[in-house]
């Protein structure tokens, strides 16, 4: 009888999928994949394949770098009055519903759009542990986009070139929210949606992001192995809606410093963003125009409608 009731609990409680990328039943990893990007638009993935040693290499660098005093942290502030989005910034302020956050924000691939300006030069091993960081994840970022490709019926490389191929940008963003003693008048991060392709996210350990589906909020639980993955904007509409970009925010805990890792899997500004036309039939008409993602960007900055 109380094997019956736990069993019942278990399944009343939805949790975020978890899908295992050792289980060499390609197909059902894909399935997986597929199902999970359907219905929550986020989901963790455990045996990912890069080295948990490594992950704590990036997790330390990270804590390192947001644990120095201000003025160091500064000598990779992002520049007053840039248009672009790369550098430190802070916003540690008591305003009700403002952000609770200080973070670190710069392009780590391809060579080609780095702006090593905006990489710590303390610690000394920064550098060295994100270029390694950055070739796990465009791997796994890639086979992840390739299940995607093949749940839409289309061959593996789809959405990768659909992206924008070998022009497609990786932003390393590092999330540090301190112990907020009033956490009820801030959020780490308040509700969005990724305007990217997707993120790819590893935290510290204290949970604090929430995903919102059928009416509610859901806690994404901290689990010390996983690698969580969002679908962002992009990914819903080169799939004409089938992938939903998930919505979700971060909340800060009034004791404990939360931090957050996630990389953005970015098109480039001048990749025209669209439904690809495969996908488009009489039974499937396209759901979104093609726009430019430098549009498409600048609209959703201003929030603008977007078709
Ligand atoms: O802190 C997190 O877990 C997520 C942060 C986030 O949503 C973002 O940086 O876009
Ligand atoms: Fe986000």
């Amino acid at each position: 009888m109380e094997v019956e009731r736990d069993q019942h609990t278990s399944l009343l409680a939805e949790t975020i999928p978890i899908v295992d990328l050792s289980n060499l039943d390609e197909e059902q990893v894909s399935r997986a994949v597929v199902k999970a990007s359907e219905e929550w638009g986020i989901f963790h993935v455990v045996n990912h394949g890069i080295p948990m040693e490594l992950i704590g290499r990036l997790k330390d660098v990270g804590a390192q770098f947001f644990d120095l005093p201000e003025t160091e942290k500064n000598a990779v502030a992002k520049q007053a009055g840039s248009k672009d989005f790369e550098g430190y910034t802070t916003n540690l302020k008591y305003v009700k519903g403002e952000v609770w956050t200080e973070n670190l924000f710069h392009r780590i691939w391809p060579p080609s759009c780095i702006n090593f300006s905006y990489w710590p030069k303390n610690p000394p091993q920064y550098r060295e542990v994100i270029e390694e960081y950055t070739k796990e994840t465009k791997k796994l970022s890639e086979r992840v986009l390739g299940y995607l490709s093949e749940g839409l019926g289309l061959p593996r490389e789809a959405l990768i070139q659909g992206l924008g191929g070998d022009s497609t940008e990786y932003v390393m963003r590092i999330n540090n929210y301190p112990p907020d003693p009033k956490p009820d008048l801030t959020l780490g991060v308040p509700e969005h949606t990724d305007i990217i392709g997707i993120a790819i996210i590893v935290t510290n350990e204290v949970s604090g992001l929430q995903i919102f589906k059928d009416d509610r909020w859901f806690d994404v639980h901290y689990i010390p192995t996983a690698i969580t993955i969002n679908i962002g904007d992009q990914i819903l509409r080169l799939s004409n809606g089938k992938y939903k970009n998930v919505l979700h925010r971060a909340i800060v805990d009034k004791e404990k410093k939360r931090m957050s890792w996630p990389i953005f899997v970015d098109a480039n500004p001048d990749v025209v963003i669209g439904p690809l036309p495969e996908l488009i039939t009489g039974d499937n008409p396209a759901k979104f125009k093609p726009i430019t993602c430098k549009d498409f960007k600048y609209r959703r900055l201003l929030k603008l409608p977007v078709e």
